[in-house]
């Protein structure tokens, strides 16, 4: 399978602060491709270019082939682009189940002259997306809460929600922005088994930022670590792992010290 998402020598300034220079990466069809360096590398930021939250200052973006560079999120959302950070606001008066609703875009409920001239299209389509959202909610092992207010759920039940809203719309890819922080080991091996299945089962590409080398090293090949804006090296785990670069940029010259490329911060 080719690239689906293709930066090339991309750059982005916020004033005189170059934090993205002349970066180029290429993430394969298929793959959960992760995204790892030190604090300040600029790996949120290439997710907001990548995810149309930033203008680029330069340098080109593709998806699926076609040129997004600039493109506003809502409509790299509906073309099957998603960022966890921007469905990550559930609504938490709202239930799972509802949240999970919620979710598909250009609803004929939200048309005013469906709803009020097409009223049976409209209560037929929210079967619709209800029954999908049963499907969904029952997919990530949450059906025991599906009418829990969202704002109740634990931190790890919410990641889940959010990794559920993804399969509402057609995702092709999915970029995690650290999806692991503050949940706890159960559920965490509940995210890391649920991202595999979309993967697996439903041909999603994942992009992850982590700084949970643990879930790294379990769900991501390859591996690329950014420094200072740019890709340092690119490869396995094991490669990364030994690459004496990646070992200075995390940990300065001393490594044995810290106890080398376990614990990135
Ligand atoms: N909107 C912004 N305006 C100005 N500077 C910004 C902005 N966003 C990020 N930066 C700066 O860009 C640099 C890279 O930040 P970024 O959050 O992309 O790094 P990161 O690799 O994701 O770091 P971390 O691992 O700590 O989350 C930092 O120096 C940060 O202060």
């Amino acid at each position: 399978m080719g690239s689906i998402i293709e930066v090339q020598g991309v750059s982005k300034s916020f004033g005189a602060l170059n934090v993205i220079n002349d970066c180029s990466i290429a993430v394969e069809e298929g793959s959960i491709t992760g995204l790892i360096g030190p604090n300040g590398a600029g790996k949120s930021t290439l997710f907001n270019l990548i995810a149309g939250t930033f203008p680029v200052s330069s340098g080109t973006i593709r998806f699926d082939g076609e040129d997004i560079t600039n493109i506003p999120s809502n409509e790299l959302f509906s073309k099957g682009l998603l960022r966890t950070f921007q469905i990550a606001q559930e609504f938490t008066h709202m239930t799972a189940l509802e949240n999970l609703m919620m979710v598909p875009p250009d609803q004929p409920g939200e048309n005013l002259f469906n709803t009020w001239f097409r009223p049976k299209l409209v209560r037929s389509h929210e079967a619709d997306v209800r029954q999908r959202a049963l499907e969904v909610i029952d997919f990530i092992g949450l059906s025991h809460v599906k009418n829990e207010l969202a704002g109740n759920l634990s931190g790890g039940q919410k990641k889940l929600l959010e990794l559920g809203r993804t399969m509402m719309v057609n995702a092709k890819v999915v970029l995690l922005d650290e999806i692991a922080a503050g949940v706890n080991r159960t559920l965490l091996q509940d995210l890391v088994a649920n991202i595999q299945r979309l993967n697996q089962e439903m041909g999603y590409t994942f992009l992850v930022i982590e700084h949970d080398m643990d879930m790294i090293a379990e769900l991501c090949d390859p591996i690329i670590v950014l420094a200072q804006g740019s890709v340092m090296v690119e490869g396995t785990i094991e490669e990364i792992q030994n690459n004496p670069q990646v070992i200075e940029a995390y940990f300065g010259s001393d490594p044995n010290e810290s106890g080398a490329a376990n614990g990135t911060d």
